[in-house]
């Protein structure tokens, strides 16, 4: 009997093989890329990729060429690793699809219906919306008052209480998640009307946005795990973060609140009069919106941060800058009366800064740039090659590629704060490969249309961010000697990695003559 019932189940187990040997495997056709389905059924390469994306596309990169498949948690994947060739994935091709890839993660992640026109909820134009509410004219109005935010949460709310006569120890990471989350958290979405006279207000005010901080680190935890597919039904915590979060920002609580961005105040004119989404799913777009301007920037403002203190050049040469910017401006650094403001003309006049910015992006950025095949169609490399791809498949670029390349950057692991400066101190643009300038050598903010439409006030808030902690705190590494906390590699695709583990360092505030 048991020896019966061993062999019916040894019999399922080979038939399910077969049946996965015959369907889920793809077999390369005459001028299509070489595939490599792996060895563990729907998951493919997922747990190589997963444990070092990088390592394991130079591996393949060797292996294969500049072009190759692979099987990835069900979808084939063909990784273009010749930057001279992204170009024919960047440029706005009529093979290729950026809304289907992007439209169904978000819908995963946070949600709310689909945005994608074609399926009939909204007819927005969510790309226009983002550039006419995060570029061009819009950017004074979010600079000036993220600059207001950021002093108020430094020296004049209880979030730091920095003095003169003590330094005050913290991780670096939590220091520029509080600093950060808050300022950027009221520069959206606005404080709630009448707070400032009133304590109690005050307070509640206070307790709104670390409660907000607190959901978002719960929901930000397994961000990974949804983009990869899993239901938030399994994560009852995060999901329970992610719906505290919407709570807050149904129309009702948001109409309540003065001084919100053109972004957040227009999404809601829109999700009423183009969509037809419910409440809920109008307030978890704004939770999209809060994720999409936090998650990366936090990271990247402690590596900025890390990189700059560690550095003493970097220092010296950020503070000069800073110095020089306020004093040509006739302000004057007081932290009894902390209204310094940067407009936007000063804030692109800083070059140092920009370097500073971009070189620890350049060391901490993974963000995978994705397009679907609408069709099947022929992908031209800049080699003249020429590659059969078929509909639905999936192209990526994974720009880490670029940014560890040491024939494009010496000593890729090195952090080198003038990286981005040219001989006259100006902003470098010309780097080579193989003797031929690059079109694209940084791409921490993506590519082509889906390029992050926050990206310059991304830059911003991160050098207006830096100038204030220079200009009002004296910081030391409590240990200067420390090594870099490594990237953790769970979020790897998604955007700027955080460190495995904070780094402490002591600030206090300077002493004015
Ligand atoms: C250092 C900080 C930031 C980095 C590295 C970053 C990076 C990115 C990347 C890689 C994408 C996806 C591009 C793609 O899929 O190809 C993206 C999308 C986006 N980002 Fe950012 N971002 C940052 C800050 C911000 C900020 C501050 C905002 C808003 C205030 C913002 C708003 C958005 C939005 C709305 C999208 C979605 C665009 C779309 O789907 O059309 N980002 N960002």
């Amino acid at each position: 009997m048991i020896l019966s019932v061993a062999l019916i189940w040894a019999v399922v187990v080979g038939l399910c093989c077969l049946l996965w040997l015959a369907v889920g495997i793809r077999r390369r056709q005459p001028g299509e890329p070489t595939v490599e389905n792996g060895l563990i059924p729907y998951l493919g390469c997922a747990l190589q990729f997963g444990a070092n994306p990088l390592q394991f596309l130079h591996s393949r990169q060797k292996k294969y060429g500049h072009i190759f498949t692979c099987k990835i948690a069900g979808q084939y994947i063909h990784f273009l690793c010749d930057p001279f060739s992204y170009h024919s994935v960047i440029r706005q091709g009529r093979h290729l699809d950026w809304r289907k890839f992007h439209f169904a993660t978000s819908v995963k992640a946070f949600g709310h219906d689909s945005f994608d026109p074609r399926h009939g909820h909204t007819t927005e134009n969510l790309h226009q919306t983002f550039l006419k509410t995060l570029q061009g004219e819009a950017l004074p109005s979010l600079i000036e008052t993220m600059m207001a935010h950021l002093q108020d949460v430094m020296l004049r709310s209880d979030t730091l209480s920095p003095s003169k006569d003590q330094w005050e120890v913290d991780g670096i990471f939590a220091f520029c998640y509080k600093v950060m989350f808050e300022s950027g958290y009221l520069t959206l979405f606005g404080k709630e009307l009448g707070e400032d006279k009133c304590q109690a207000r005050q307070a509640a005010q206070k307790a709104l946005v670390l409660n907000a901080l607190e959901n978002f680190k719960e929901f930000d935890k397994i961000f990974p795990a949804l983009v990869a597919g899993l239901p938030i039904h399994v994560f009852k915590s995060a999901y329970s973060a992610r719906e505290n979060l919407a709570k807050t920002m149904h129309a009702e609580k948001l109409s309540k609140r003065e001084n919100v961005s053109d972004l957040i105040s227009m999404r809601m004119i829109l999700n009423d009069s183009l969509s037809t989404f419910n409440d809920v799913s109008k307030a978890r777009t704004h939770v999209a919106l809060l994720w999409a301007s936090q998650a990366n920037t936090l990271p990247a403002t402690f590596w900025s941060l890390f990189y700059m203190i560690r550095s003493p050049d970097a220092m010296k040469a950020a503070r000069e800058e800073v110095q020089k910017v306020l004093e040509d401006a006739g302000l004057r650094v007081d932290p009894s009366d902390p209204t310094l403001t940067l407009t936007r003309e000063q804030l692109d006049n800083m070059p140092v800064m920009d370097s500073i910015i971009k070189e620890a992006m350049r060391l901490s950025s993974a963000s995978m740039n994705v397009r679907v095949a609408k069709e099947d169609f022929l992908l031209h490399l800049d080699n003249q090659e020429a590659y059969r791809i078929r509909k639905d498949d999936v192209i990526a670029l994974y720009p880490p590629m670029l940014h560890y390349d040491p024939e494009i950057y010496e000593d890729p692991y090195e952090y080198k704060f003038d990286r981005f400066l040219d001989e006259k101190g100006q902003e470098k643009t010309t780097f080579y490969r193989s003797g031929r300038r690059l079109r694209y050598y940084y791409m921490p903010f993506g590519s082509g249309v889906t390029k992050c439409p926050g990206r310059f006030f991304a830059v911003y808030e991160i050098k207006q961010f830096l100038s204030l902690v220079l200009s009002y705190f004296d910081m030391e590494l409590l240990d200067p000697a420390i090594k870099v906390p490594p990237l953790d590699q769970s979020r790897a695709g998604l955007g700027i990695l955080q460190p495995t583990y904070d780094v402490d360092f002591r600030y206090k505030l300077k002493s004015t003559h």
